[in-house]
């Protein structure tokens, strides 16, 4: 814009005659980005035609926010950045199409952090009550997308995930982070030397074991569906007088009206989730991807070397490898393999054909970018 070359004025009434200027600038040209989105969605319809139209297409997203950072030069910062055209995207498909989208509930959950840093604010909330009705939302088509845990940097896997892909045809389209910070909570009419029990996610109980094992050792520790939920029965305790202590994040202390004990009590303090996106979609490369699959294995001495010597073999990154019982043989495995590269990448495919080979079924739950923030 010729503005970014004129000076910058020195006093304050010029200032913010210049501010005001650039944001009606601003404005008029998110409008005319918002304007192509609606043609954008016109086109979509006229080639794809009626139910099965993609609106949302996260390799496209995962571009342009990459180059928004690539081809940043400050002073706001790279992610800052991207957070914000993040945002004017969430309303430009918005406008296209409202997105309903299901995470691992109640309200203030960390998958509902996650969802809002994935698909930005402009998105309608479906928080489910357990991992597998996220699943289900999305299979019956009331929802969207869903959006679930699936791995800890402290606590490892969440099987309830893994364990969901065994039976569901839905693919992975996207996989977002997010740093976890916990906090002790109690209502604010308690004390907090009177709590007994604290309730938390039994992840987020393990998350700050040492912690609690330190200065808790006595309180009975309950684990509950999430930490959302637990910061809920806290606040419900409250209102009657019982010191229940939650172990819960930001968003679920500012929605229950609860006090912080103590924060970021995490043993880590680089405590990070994973959360994968689930749809209907297959996503197309987006230059920097990732694959997930799901490979049951025969049950035979040397099956699971058979499998990563391949990925060894085509110089395949293999970035995690989680196991799992089947469910089917007494004992056979399940192994959940990520690995760099799309599905469509010449030298994954070559992997995948091989797998097919070896494996007594190979399903790949998807390729999709890798996260951007
Ligand atoms: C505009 C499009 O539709 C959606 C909105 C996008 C945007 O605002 O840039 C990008 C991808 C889609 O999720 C598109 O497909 O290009």
């Amino acid at each position: 814009m010729s503005n970014s070359k004129q000076a910058v004025p020195d006093t304050l009434p010029l200032l913010r005659e210049r501010i005001d200027s650039i944001d009606s600038q601003i404005q008029i040209l998110i409008n005319e980005r918002a304007s192509c989105a609606q043609k954008v969605a016109e086109v979509k319809l006229a080639e794809q035609g009626g139910e099965s139209v993609v609106f949302y297409r996260p390799e496209r997203e995962a571009q342009v926010l990459r180059r928004v950072m690539e081809r940043n030069e400050g002073p706001l910062g790279n992610e800052e950045m991207a957070k914000i055209f993040r945002q004017v995207m969430s309303s430009c498909l918005a406008l296209e199409k409202p997105m309903r989208i299901a995470f691992l509930g109640p309200e203030g959950t960390f998958t509902q952090q996650a969802a809002l840093k994935h698909f930005g604010k402009s998105i309608v909330s479906a928080p489910m009550a357990a991992i597998d009705e996220v699943f289900r939302e999305v299979e019956s088509g009331a929802a969207n997308y869903g959006v679930v845990p699936v791995e800890n940097s402290t606590e490892g896997v969440v099987n309830h995930t893994l364990d969901s892909f065994r039976d569901s045809r839905l693919k992975i389209c996207g996989e977002v982070e997010e740093r976890i910070h916990h906090h002790l909570l109690v209502s604010p009419n308690i004390n907090s030397e009177d709590v007994t029990h604290i309730y938390s996610h039994q992840q987020s109980l393990a998350q700050c074991r040492a912690w609690l094992d330190r200065y808790w050792p006595h309180a009975e520790r309950i684990a509950v569906s999430s930490n959302a939920e637990a910061a809920r029965l806290a606040a419900e305790a409250g209102r009657s007088g019982r010191a229940i202590a939650a172990i819960a994040g930001e968003v679920a202390c500012e929605l229950y009206g609860l006090l912080k004990v103590s924060s970021n009590i995490e043993d880590r303090p680089d405590n990070t989730t994973r959360f994968l996106i689930v749809g209907n979609q297959d996503v197309p490369p987006s230059g920097k991807d990732k694959t997930s699959l799901l490979i049951s294995a025969k049950n035979e001495p040397g099956a699971l070397y058979r499998l990563l010597e391949a990925f060894e073999r085509h110089g395949v990154d293999m970035t995690r490898l989680e196991t799992r019982p089947s469910l089917m043989s007494r004992w056979g495995y399940i192994f959940y393999i990520d690995f760099v590269g799309h599905y469509l990448d010449e030298d994954c495919r070559a992997v995948i054909d091989e797998l097919r080979e070896r494996a007594s079924e190979v399903k790949v739950l998807g390729s999709y970018p890798v996260a951007v923030l």
